[in-house]
């Protein structure tokens, strides 16, 4: 668990939002950069909750969490927190470096100095006020938030790029937002981490009321719907939920997955749904799985979360990948060379939210070093990025490292075998897969000799849950996680 360093007078609500943000990126990166660069971040909590200061051991360390994951954590805290928080990252060892903010900054040796020099940022000391910095310029941007509905006025279906991976999504949503209450609903969109689910939730709101400005719209993360009924609970203010909630023409409910195991809000979600659809408001969802993949949700709400139009959106294609670059580079007014754009999007290929933090380096190292975008220059700006892919785990490679640390065949990992000496390092080997590989539970399935995505499910939860009691099995796959990340 990372360390929270927390004042004693510090609200509740400080502590929570560090270990809210903490678990909303367990859940969203990879275990192994959640493990690397997450889990052991020390973070104190302003009193009011409205800024993080996170305390890095090294400039090093600095440096790769303000490139690779400040904005990030910077959308995970809002996402939470429900407002815009300002981030802040400090040396911890040089409390002196704090204070050199705002002051010249000092010669730089490094080009990763340097380079942040052309990003605005001080090596040692880097803040991003909410919505306001000129860094990471996009995801600043992007997670701008207005009071009443949530809005980013920013994600709308002109900023997001149509491709097949989308499309379907993308209709169903359209249709939405210029028919609410009428077919598709509830609209409930899933897929994979960044592939833009929460662009298009916004999409629909920003859309609707574009044409009907009176129309009552929420955005509202799942976590931020829990806290309000946790609130609603302790203050017995639940009439005021339901004024809030019921009367509205549009709910955009983001994570869904979120409501596992929480009954209260389950419960108080439902009233919600029953209210709104029997006043034909439209629901709109998202979740990193299909309703009935859904863990510890009551069945009664996830028949009614399938009950409109359930959609996906897969990870987007070459092409759109292209598309998507050239569409982003011009939003920040500069050229991507269309080779360039093929050359980023060949080697990065797991999401959109990868492609945009992939864009911003090129785009920094280019201004810095006042040469013109090319794939050389794209190839140096991504050097880190392109050798971590390179490394990347494959679910043959799990397959094979589980089956010689059991001692079988790699083939029962394909076979329809069943004995328990073969089936249980076979779904050991699913578990690893889902856990150090961004593919898909069907996709798992394929690869382990065509079997269903539940099946792959099934394992997932059952090694994930023996995990947590036998201390035998944790070693082992302590073992296996270690050799597969070399
Ligand atoms: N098709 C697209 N065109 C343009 N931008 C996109 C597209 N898809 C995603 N993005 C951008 O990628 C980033 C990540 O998208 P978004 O936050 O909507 O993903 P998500 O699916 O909700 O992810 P998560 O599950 O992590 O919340 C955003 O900045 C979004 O604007």
């Amino acid at each position: 668990m990372s360390l929270v360093l927390i004042p004693p007078e510090v609200s509740e609500p400080a502590e929570a939002l560090w270990s809210a943000c903490v678990q909303r990126l367990a859940l969203e990166l990879p275990a192994q950069q959640f493990n690397t660069w997450i889990r052991p971040l020390a973070a104190q909590v302003s009193q009011t909750a409205d800024s993080v200061t996170l305390l890095l051991p090294s400039r090093f360390k600095l440096d790769c969490i303000r490139t690779q994951y400040a904005a990030r954590i910077a959308a995970a805290l809002q996402a939470v927190a429900g407002r815009p928080v300002a981030l802040e990252l400090v040396l911890a060892s040089r409390p002196s470096a704090r204070a050199t903010l705002g002051k010249p900054a000092p010669a730089r040796a490094t080009p990763a100095d340097a380079a942040a020099d052309a990003l605005g940022h001080d090596a040692e000391a880097w803040t991003m006020e909410p919505a306001s910095s000129p860094v990471a310029a996009s995801a600043a941007t992007a997670k701008r938030v207005e009071p009443l509905h949530r809005l980013n006025s920013g994600l709308t279906f002109a900023t997001l790029v149509e491709g097949t991976a989308n499309r379907m999504a993308r209709a169903a949503a359209m249709h939405v937002a210029h028919h609410p209450g009428q077919l598709y609903n509830p609209l409930f969109i899933y897929g994979g981490v960044g592939l833009g689910k929460t662009h298009l939730m916004h999409a629909i709101g920003n859309q609707l009321l574009a044409g009907r400005s009176a129309a009552k719209v929420l955005y509202v993360h799942a976590e931020q719907f829990v806290t309000d009924v946790v609130k609603s609970y302790q203050r017995k203010t639940f009439d005021e939920f339901k004024a809030r909630y019921h009367s509205l023409d549009l709910l955009l409910i983001d994570d869904v997955q979120f409501f596992a195991n929480k009954e209260r809000t389950q419960e108080e979600f439902f009233n919600a749904f029953e209210a709104l659809l029997a006043k034909k408001s439209h629901i709109v969802m998202t979740s990193d799985t299909y309703p009935k993949g859904l863990a510890d949700i009551h069945e009664r709400l996830v028949s009614r979360f399938d009950a409109g139009l359930t959609v996906a959106i897969e990870p987007p294609e070459l092409e759109m990948r292209v598309a998507i670059l050239i569409s982003k580079a011009e939003a920040e007014a500069a050229a991507l060379p269309e080779d360039v754009a093929f050359f980023v999007a060949k080697n990065v290929r797991s999401n959109v939210r990868e492609l945009e933090g992939a864009l911003r380096k090129i785009l920094a190292y280019s201004r810095f070093n006042h040469k013109e975008i090319s794939i050389a220059l794209a190839r140096e700006a991504l050097r880190d990025l392109l050798s971590i892919q390179n490394r990347q785990i494959s679910v043959e490679n799990i397959q094979k490292t589980v089956a010689d640390f059991y001692k079988i065949k790699v083939a029962d990992m394909y076979s329809r075998k069943r004995p328990a000496n073969i089936a249980r390092p076979r779904q050991i080997a699913m578990f690893l897969a889902k856990e150090l590989t961004q593919k898909s539970l069907p996709e798992i399935g394929e690869l382990f000799g065509g079997r269903d995505h539940t099946t792959v499910l099934h394992a997932v939860r059952k090694i994930a849950a023996e995990r947590q009691t036998l201390s035998e099995l944790n070693q082992q796959l302590h073992v296996l996680e270690q050799t597969l990340k070399g």
